[in-house]
Order: C-alpha cells, then sequence, then structure tokens
C-alpha cells in the first residue's frame, strides 16, 4: 500500500486508490478522511475492532456506497462514474451476510456471478460455463452443486458466494469475513486460493477478524479503528502490542512466528493491571538454565510475582530472579538441594497460583513439584523453550542440566519467545481458573 496519494498524473493507477473518504450514516460518521491505495496483484487486509468501519469501507470501494466527501477509484476511473454492470466486470464481492433472499440451486447461485458479462439477451456460453465450473472446482463446491443454497451449512454458503465471485472473473476481489464462518482447515485452504489468485495477478481487499491469518496470508494491513486508519503497512509493522492496545483496547502479546515475516498475536486478558481486589498472580518457577531464566524474565514482564527455587546459586534462572526482583532459594553451586532449602520453596510454591517447572526437576526438587496440585502446574517440556541462549555459566552448564538435556546455544531466539508467549497465555488461563475456583 502506498500512503502517497498525491500524484497527479500517473503511468500506471493502482488497482484501487482512496483519497480522504469520508461516510456517514445520518449524524454517524463512520469513516472520516480515510485514503489508501492498493496496488495491482497486492492482497490487503482490513482488520479493527466491530463497528470500525471495515464492511463500510468495502462497500464505498464497489460504489455501493456512495462517500459524503472523497473519491475512490478502480484502475484510475472514479467509480462514482462507472455503470453497475462495469463496476460488476472489474470487482466481485464477498459479503459477511450470506443469506440470500430466494431459494436457488448451488449451481445457479454460481452462475449469477457471470451476469455483468451477459447482455440482457445473451444465454450462458461455454466461456461461462468454464468460468463456472473452474469457479466451483477451485472453491470445492461442485459435490453439492445440486443442492438448495438454503439447504447448505453457513461455511459452505460462503465457499458457494466465493465461487460466484470467481466466476464473475475480475481483477479485484472485496471480502467481508471471507473466513469467519469457515472450518479451520476451510479456512487456511480459503487464504491458500485468495494467495494464488494474488499471484496470478487479482488484487484483494479482505475485512479479517482474525489477526494471525491477517498477518500470515496478507501483504499489507491497514488497521482502522473509529472510522480512520491508525496503521498501515506490512504486517510486522501494523501489528504491535501499542497499535492493537488503541484499536482494540486490548493486551496482546506480539512475538515473531519462527521461519516467517509475520508477526503471532496473542491475546492476554484484562488489562495487565492488578484489579483492585486482586493481588498480582504469583508464579513460583522450578528449574534451571537459560530456558527457566527466559520462563522468569517473562512471568516478571507480564506484571506476575515470581518465586524461583530451589537453585543453585550463580544459575541463569538464579541470575534472572534477581533480575526481576524475586529473591531465589538457593543452594550453593555444584552441592545437593537440602531440606532447608526444599521445604523453603515448598512454602513458596504452596503461596503462588501456579508452578511452573522447566525441564525435568533435580531429585531434591521433587518434593516441590509434588506438593502442588497437578491443576496449578505446568510443565514446560524441552521443546517449549529450547535452544534459547547458552547458559551464563559454569554452574549452570555443570549443576543446571537437571533434566539431562543439552542447551542449544545462540539460536532461535524467536522461537523462545514465542514459546514464552505460549507459557504466559497457559499461566492466565490456568491462573483464571483456579482464582474462579472451576
Ligand atoms: N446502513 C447503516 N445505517 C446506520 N448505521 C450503519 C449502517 N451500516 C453500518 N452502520 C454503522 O457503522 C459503523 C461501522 O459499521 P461496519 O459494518 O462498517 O463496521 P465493521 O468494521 O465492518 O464491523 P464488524 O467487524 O462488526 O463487521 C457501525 O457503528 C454500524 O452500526
Amino acid at each position: 500500500m502506498d500512503s502517497d496519494v498525491d500524484d497527479a498524473v500517473e503511468d500506471s493507477p493502482p488497482a484501487i486508490r482512496v483519497r480522504d473518504l469520508t461516510v456517514s450514516f445520518g449524524d454517524l460518521t463512520v469513516l472520516s478522511g480515510v485514503s489508501l491505495s492498493v496496488d495491482r496483484g497486492t492482497f490487503l487486509g482490513l482488520v479493527g475492532p466491530n463497528g470500525a468501519g471495515k464492511t463500510t469501507l468495502l462497500r464505498t470501494l464497489r460504489g455501493t456506497l456512495a462517500p459524503d466527501r472523497g473519491t475512490v477509484t478502480l484502475g484510475g476511473d472514479d467509480v462514482a462514474t462507472l455503470s453497475a454492470s462495469a463496476i460488476g466486470r472489474r470487482v466481485a464481492s464477498v459479503p459477511q451476510e450470506t443469506s440470500l433472499p430466494f431459494s436457488f440451486g448451488v449451481e445457479q447461485v454460481v452462475e449469477m456471478g457471470r451476469t455483468p458479462h451477459l447482455s440482457r439477451f445473451d444465454s450462458i456460453g461455454s466461456d461461462d460455463r468454464e468460468a463456472i465450473e473452474r469457479a466451483m472446482d477451485r472453491t470445492d463446491v461442485s459435490r453439492f452443486r445440486e443442492r438448495s443454497i438454503e439447504s447448505v451449512s453457513g461455511g459452505e454458503r460462503q465457499r458457494v458466494l466465493l465461487a460466484r465471485a470467481l466466476a464473475q472473473e475480475t481483477s479485484v476481489l472485496l471480502l467481508d469475513e471471507p473466513t469467519g464462518s469457515l472450518d479451520i482447515n476451510h479456512a487456511v485452504r480459503t487464504l491458500e486460493l485468495v494467495r494464488e489468485l494474488v499471484a496470478d495477478g487479482k488484487t484483494v481487499v479482505a475485512a479479517i477478524h482474525d489477526l494471525n491469518l491477517a498477518a500470515r496470508y496478507c501483504d499489507e494491513l491497514a488497521l482502522l479503528s473509529d472510522g480512520s486508519i491508525r496503521a498501515a503497512g506490512p504486517p510486522r509493522q501494523v501489528l504491535t502490542a501499542s497499535t492493537l492496545r488503541d484499536a482494540f483496547d486490548a493486551r496482546t502479546l506480539v512475538t515473531d512466528r519462527p521461519g516467517t515475516a509475520a508477526p503471532l498475536v496473542t491475546a492476554l486478558p484484562d488489562d495487565g493491571e492488578p484489579r483492585e481486589d486482586e493481588t498480582p498472580p504469583h508464579v513460583h518457577v522450578v528449574g534451571t538454565g537459560s530456558r527457566a531464566a527466559t520462563v522468569v524474565r517473562a512471568i516478571a514482564r507480564e506484571g506476575f510475582e515470581a518465586s524461583v527455587g530451589v537453585v543453585p546459586a550463580g544459575d541463569a534462572a538464579a541470575e534472572a530472579a534477581r533480575e526481576v526482583g524475586a529473591d531465589p532459594i538457593l543452594v550453593p553451586a555444584f552441592s545437593e538441594i537440602n531440606d532447608e532449602a526444599a521445604g523453603a520453596a515448598r512454602d513458596r510454591a504452596a503461596e503462588a497460583d501456579a508452578l511452573v517447572v522447566v525441564g525435568l526437576p533435580a531429585t531434591g526438587n521433587r518434593s516441590v513439584v509434588e506438593s502442588v496440585p497437578e491443576t496449578k502446574r505446568l510443565v514446560v517440556g524441552r521443546s517449549a523453550v529450547e535452544g534459547v541462549e547458552a547458559p551464563t555459566t559454569e554452574a549452570a552448564a555443570e549443576t543446571g542440566g537437571t533434566d539431562g538435556t543439552t542447551e542449544t546455544a545462540g539460536t532461535a531466539g524467536t522461537a523462545a519467545l514465542d514459546d514464552a508467549a505460549d507459557v504466559i497465555a497457559r499461566l492466565e488461563t490456568m491462573i483464571d481458573r483456579t482464582r474462579s475456583g472451576r
């Protein structure tokens, strides 16, 4: 997307250009001063909270809503000057509301996609038939082509409407929540199909609620809230904890998705601030080495109270505990865990809302783990935070390997962050459950 909308003369205008768009319903201004431009062969995701104006923007792009102010151009032509069938030959859309007023057959609905290509007295020809068959195949609806549209499920109906849009063979596709009623398999298949269409040169704009699917499949995102674009650009740039807090009033953890440029958004309950009647959750960590240290830091970052132990002095987890202001329960490096230390750790663990066990606990720590009910224990396995960083001290390497695994030095830091996000999300759920007595 290109936010520079001031070029007067262009050789190749963008597929869609919106300038200073304002749309109101009576006294309610739904879009205010929206400008954006979408290049050909780009998949733009519109994200934002309910009521932000995504559907309104899509309706304005295809000319079914006239703006109070501003213009929409399709390939350089003002949409307000194009006839309905001229728009229909350029833009196909799949609406969010998938109910149809009459009972048509599935195949008939797909055939409707050809309407803008037919003159009043034309009947469907062989080119039309090919477009219809291709569209039904690509969306996997051929097998229920004979059925009435009323008899298919909501997700199947959504795919039939996508088939209708594909049969229309337009260069621009507008999708309003294309995966809203789809199971995860069909959601992913639909978005893979959209990617193929974009690779073929189509321009797609889709309102998508699922931020992670949007980040994974869209080239660019525009974050709408209260009728304005709050951020626009590549997903990593748009989806940050701060933009999401502003737009959704929600607390999120945004990390890197391993092996891709896409971010991963984890919604976190509450606003991160302790409620007046509630102390921050307390999490006790049993484990050693850099993996346990990563967990301790993530817990503290979430505003939880952390306690750690029993842990050998000099271990990376002990250092992390000190860093975050949690007094670790220590034994000297290279020594056995004694009863006194284990007793102190059991006391801390008993007070905690949850216990995180990183790796296999050392023999002396088993009584600490077993003193906490299983419903309050979260075991972070070897794979979860593996390969974060090398142990920071000799002691960590020597006494830290209580689970018998070897640390992998210096790789996959992003994977570790993702997994820390997962640990936090699971802890939140567990603590919510135990605090509410469920
Ligand atoms: N025809 C209409 N008449 C009056 N108000 C409308 C109309 N259409 C939409 N609105 C209002 O405009 C605002 C934006 O609606 P819109 O459907 O564009 O939001 P959205 O971002 O698509 O929301 P959602 O994510 O819930 O689908 C909402 O407050 C909605 O109630």
